[in-house]
C-alpha cells in the first residue's frame, strides 16, 4: 500500500440512475416512486433546444413538489460549451429547495471545467444562504475526458461519482458504431477454427475511471444501454462493469432498473462465500498463519479486502 491511503468512496446506494427529460414531467413521480437509487432529470441531450427553459421549470418545480423518498436527486445540467448550462446551475440552486442533491456535468474535458461550475454553484449557494452544498458527477464521454480523467475526479470536494457515457465517448473518439454499450458486432477475434469471439470494447474508459474514481475517493458507475429491449445485453454489460469494479448502471428506461439492482446487488452466494473466506482467514490467523485453503484454492491477507468488498455492498444496500 501506497503512503497515501486509498480513500472510500461515499457510503450510499447507487446502483440504478434512472434518467428522465426534464421536458417530460409525467414521468417524474413514476421515476420517484422506481426502485432506483438514484434519479437523474436531464436538462441536456434528452431535451431540445427550444425546450430548454420550460425544462428548467419543470425540474424546479418537481424538486420543490415531488417526494423524492430517500433517493439521490440529480440534475444534468447542459455542457459548458452550450448557452445553456449557468441558466441550469443559477436558477436551479436559486429556486429549487434542498431536495437537489447533485448536479452532473455532461461532456467534461478537464479539471478547469469542474473549477468553472464549482466557482458559479458556490456564488449561488453564498448569495441564496444555502447550507447544504450541491455534490457534483460527472460524465466522462469524450477523448479529453478519458485523457484527464485522474485531474477531473481530483478537482472539486464536491466531486462524488464518475460515469462513462458510451454514445458521446463512441462519437468523439471517432468509433466506427452507433450503438449505445454492450456488444459491437465488428469488435471480435477469429480464433485457429475461425469462429469468432467478441470482445469488450469499453474495457480501456471502464478500466480508467475506476482507477480515477478509486483513487480520489469517488463512485464509478456505468452509463447507458440504449437497447432497452435487450435484456440479456444489459445484464452482461452491468455484470462486465461490476466485475471490473463499478457500483452501478444507468437505466434509459423503467424496465432496466431492476436488472442494474440485481447485477449490483450481491447474491446471496458471493455474500456466503466472502463470509466464509473471512471466517477462514480468521482462523488462519489464529493458527499464526497468513494464508489458508478455501474450497481447493489459496487465500490471504488480500482475500480478506476481497471479500471485505463484497460485504461491504451487501451492508450498504441492507442498513
Ligand atoms: C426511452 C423512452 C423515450 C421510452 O419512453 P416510452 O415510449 O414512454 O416507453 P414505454 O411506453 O415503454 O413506457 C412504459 C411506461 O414507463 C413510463 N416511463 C417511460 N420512461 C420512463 C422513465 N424514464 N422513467 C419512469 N417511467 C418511465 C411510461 O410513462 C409508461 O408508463 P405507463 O403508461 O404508466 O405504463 C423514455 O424511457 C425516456 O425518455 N428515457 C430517458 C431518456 C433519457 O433521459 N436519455 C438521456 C440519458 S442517455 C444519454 O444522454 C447518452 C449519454 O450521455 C451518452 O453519451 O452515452
Ligand atoms: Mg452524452
Amino acid at each position: 500500500m501506497s503512503f497515501k491511503v486509498q480513500p472510500q468512496a461515499p457510503s450510499m446506494p447507487n446502483r440504478c440512475q434512472l434518467f428522465g427529460p426534464g421536458s417530460r414531467p409525467a414521468i417524474f413521480e413514476k421515476m420517484a416512486a422506481s426502485a432506483a437509487d438514484v434519479i437523474n432529470l436531464d436538462l441536456e441531450d434528452s431535451v431540445a433546444p427550444d425546450d430548454k427553459p420550460q425544462a428548467r421549470a419543470n425540474i424546479i418545480e418537481a424538486l420543490n413538489d415531488v417526494d423524492w423518498g430517500t433517493k439521490t436527486v440529480s440534475v444534468r445540467i447542459n455542457g459548458l460549451d452550450t448557452p445553456y448550462w449557468y441558466r441550469d446551475v443559477v436558477e436551479v440552486l436559486e429556486k429549487a429547495g434542498d431536495r437537489i442533491d447533485r448536479f452532473m456535468i455532461p461532456k467534461v474535458g478537464n479539471a478547469g471545467d469542474i473549477y468553472a461550475v464549482d466557482a458559479l454553484a458556490s456564488a449561488v449557494e453564498a448569495a441564496m444562504g444555502r447550507t447544504k452544498p450541491v455534490r457534483f458527477e460527472v460524465i466522462i464521454e469524450t477523448a479529453a475526458g478519458l485523457a484527464h480523467v485522474e485531474e477531473i475526479a481530483a478537482a472539486s470536494p464536491r466531486m462524488e461519482a464518475m460515469s462513462l457515457g458510451a454514445a458521446d465517448y463512441a462519437a468523439s473518439m471517432g468509433m466506427q458504431t452507433t450503438g449505445i454499450g454492450g456488444t459491437q458486432e465488428n469488435y471480435y477475434m477469429v480464433a485457429p477454427d475461425g469462429s469468432h469471439h467478441w470482445g469488450d470494447p469499453w474495457v480501456a474508459p471502464i478500466t480508467a475511471i475506476v482507477a480515477a474514481c478509486r483513487t480520489h475517493g469517488l463512485l464509478p458507475v456505468d452509463g447507458p444501454f440504449g437497447d432497452f429491449s435487450d435484456d440479456q445485453g444489459f445484464t452482461a454489460q452491468a455484470r462486465r462493469s461490476a466485475t471490473l469494479g463499478m457500483v452501478g448502471k444507468w437505466a434509459i428506461h423503467p424496465k432496466q432498473v431492476a436488472l442494474a439492482n440485481e447485477v449490483f446487488t450481491p447474491s446471496e452466494a458471493q455474500i456466503t462465500e466472502a463470509r466464509e473466506i473471512l471466517a477462514a482467514m480468521e482462523q488462519a490467523t489464529k493458527d499464526g498463519s497468513g494464508a489458508a485453503v478455501y474450497k481447493g484454492r489459496l487465500v490471504d491477507l488480500a482475500s480478506i479486502r476481497q471479500a471485505e468488498v463484497i460485504v461491504k455492498q451487501a451492508e450498504l444496500i441492507t442498513g
